[in-house]
Order: C-alpha cells, then structure tokens, then sequence
C-alpha cells in the first residue's frame, strides 16, 4: 500500500467496537433524552485502507443495505470523510444483535459505532461531539429527521440530554443506579412511520404537564431522587398517540407499576416497552410479567434485564 510515512492513521490494523442498545426520549423527553444500555450491543469491525470508498457488510441475517448512501453507518461515515483530507477508504463488517425498527436504537448503533470506530483508525482527530454531528446524517437515513438522543449516549454512555442539535448542545447527566427491564414484541414500527402520525401541535396544558416532567425527571436523575425520578416519568403528548402501534403496551405498563418498576414507557418509537426499578429482583419480576402479557396476546417477545452502560460505544479490539 502506498501510505505516508508519518501518518498517523491505523493502516492494515483491525478494530472491533461494541455499539450499545440506547432508550430515547425516556418516557417525556421526546428527541432529547436518551440513556445507553449494558446489553444488546451490535459489532462493528472495520480496516482502513488507501482505496477509497466505503465497502459494508453484514453478518447478521437483517438484509440491511450495504450500499453506503442507504446504510446508516456508511451515511455517518460519508459525513465524517468530508473532513478528512487524506484518501482513505473503510472496510466494516457489522453484526446487528439490536433489530432495526425495535426502538431499541439498532440504526444509532451502526451510525454511531461506524464514527467512533473510523475516528480511532484515524489516529482520534474528531470529537465526540463531532461524532455524534456525523452519526446524526445516518438517523436522518433512518427516519428522516436528524435527532441525538440514541446516538449522543450511544457515543458518551449514561444518561444525555440535547439541550439543541443546531448547535449541537449535550449536557451528560449523572443518575441513581437503576436496572431496566426491556420487551420487544416481535413486531416492526419503523421510527419514520412513528413519526408520520404525531401531531404537530400540542395543547398549552400539555406543554406544561410536559415540561414539568422533563424537569422533574433531570432533578430526579442529578438529585438521585427515585420517587422523583417515578413520578416524573409520564407522557401526556408521544404516548397517547404511539401506544395504540404497541398491543399490550396498557397491560404491560399498570402491571410493571403494581410489580414496583418506577416507571416506564415506550423506549424510542417503539414497539419496544421499558420499565426502570430501584432493586435487581423488580426488574426480574417485570420480565417474567412482561413475557406472560405477550405470551397470552400469542406475539412472540425478547426480553432484557440490564443496567445503564456508562461507557458509551467501546473498543474492544485492535489488532
Ligand atoms: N446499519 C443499519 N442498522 C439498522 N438499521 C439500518 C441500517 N442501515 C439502514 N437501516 C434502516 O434504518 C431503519 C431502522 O431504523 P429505525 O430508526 O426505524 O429503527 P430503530 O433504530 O430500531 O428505532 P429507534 O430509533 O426508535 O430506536 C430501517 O429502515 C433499516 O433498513
Ligand atoms: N426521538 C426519536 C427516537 C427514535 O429514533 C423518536 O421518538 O422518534
């Protein structure tokens, strides 16, 4: 290969990033909050070479585009090559373990983990602001719309809120340790559709309630609050609308509450349904609630009992 000798860029090394599971909007924060999950993660592999172009495939059974421009994570990567003067070019290979189209944040995963991985073979010449401006043009893929809230704590771990994406404005908030109970009823609700039947315009009194909620929830978080934190966690303008897509998304919920969850609701656009609690032993019984809901509508479930992922997109490998 022809490369510059002082180059600080990763050529004919390997990496391996794990791109974690992110929940959007945490319940009130529609398109600002957003907190990283331990478990699922996507992998991401990927070379740099001094072929230009980006060349994406799948190790996973989701017949996911593999042209760059309809790929999420090739989106995010044509981004990120427009500040890069040298002429390189990206070799991945992803393996989704996150559906896509389950709320769960599959396609901020890609994005995201494509631009953190790419950013490290170069030699770490971007920000993780800048990373997260880049994975924004792969959600703008995706749904249409670009928004931060699955791919900034995807990228920094934890809980985010977006204060603004123009400017790209992100406070990281600290938060209680809590476990999260996660149920993706094995439908698809692609998040542009989810969006499609919002309303445009809110009613003051909401707006109010709403924002009240918001507050609530990041004082909750900082003051590690968990009641706070429970009763803050209410939806009077996303969910109205979106849980008529989720069947089983009422009994789910009012059963979480009675079991002790602190609260929940839909995680990003859905289908999706997640619940918070204080103690490991809830989280558990709220699964084994969650699966007996779906088992009785006879719609198949994947459950997960995790915790927050502090870490964000992480390394694992290089070689
Ligand atoms: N690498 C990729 N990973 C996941 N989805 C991808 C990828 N590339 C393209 N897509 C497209 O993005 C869409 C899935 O994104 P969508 O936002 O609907 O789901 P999600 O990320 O699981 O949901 P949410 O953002 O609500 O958590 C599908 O149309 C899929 O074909
Ligand atoms: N905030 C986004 C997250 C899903 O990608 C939404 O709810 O549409």
């Amino acid at each position: 290969m022809n490369q510059p000798e002082q180059s600080s860029i990763l050529y004919g090394r390997k990496i391996t990033v794990e791109c974690p599971a992110t929940v959007a909007n945490l319940v009130c924060g529609f398109d600002i909050l957003g907190m990283a999950l331990k478990d699922p993660q996507d992998l991401i592999e990927m070379s740099v070479s001094d072929q230009p172009g980006i060349r994406i495939s799948h190790a996973d059974g989701y017949d996911l585009p593999t042209d760059p421009a309809q790929n999420v994570a090739g989106a995010a990567l044509l981004d990120l090559m427009q500040g890069v003067e040298e002429s390189v070019g990206f070799d991945l290979t992803i393996t989704k373990l996150i559906k896509p189209g389950s709320g769960l944040g599959s396609s901020a995963a890609s994005s995201a983990g494509a631009v953190v991985a790419a950013n490290q073979l170069l030699g770490n010449r971007f920000s993780q602001k800048d990373l997260v401006r880049f994975a924004m043009a792969g959600e703008k893929v995706a749904s249409g719309v670009k928004h931060a809230d699955n791919i900034a704590p995807c990228i920094m771990g934890g809980i985010t809120l977006i204060r603004s994406i123009f400017p790209l404005d992100i406070i990281q908030l600290s938060a209680p340790p809590m476990y999260v109970t996660v149920v993706h009823p094995q439908i698809e609700v692609r998040t542009s559709d989810a969006r499609q039947i919002l309303r445009k315009e809110v009613l003051l009194k909401d707006a109010i309630r709403q924002w009240g909620n918001i507050a609530g929830l990041v004082a909750g978080f900082l003051q590690k609050d968990y009641d706070l934190i429970g009763r803050s966690l209410e939806d009077v303008i996303i969910e109205p609308v979106r849980s008529i897509l989720i069947p089983g998304f009422d009994e789910v919920k009012k059963a979480s509450r009675e079991a002790g969850a602190l609260g929940g609701g839909i995680s990003g656009s859905g289908p999706s349904i997640f619940m918070l609690s204080r103690e490991a032993a809830t989280a558990q019984n709220i699964s084994v609630i969650m699966k007996d809901v779906y088992d009785s509508l006879g719609i198949d479930s994947k459950i997960y009992v995790t915790t927050l992922n502090n870490e964000g997109a992480t390394i694992r490998n290089l070689t």
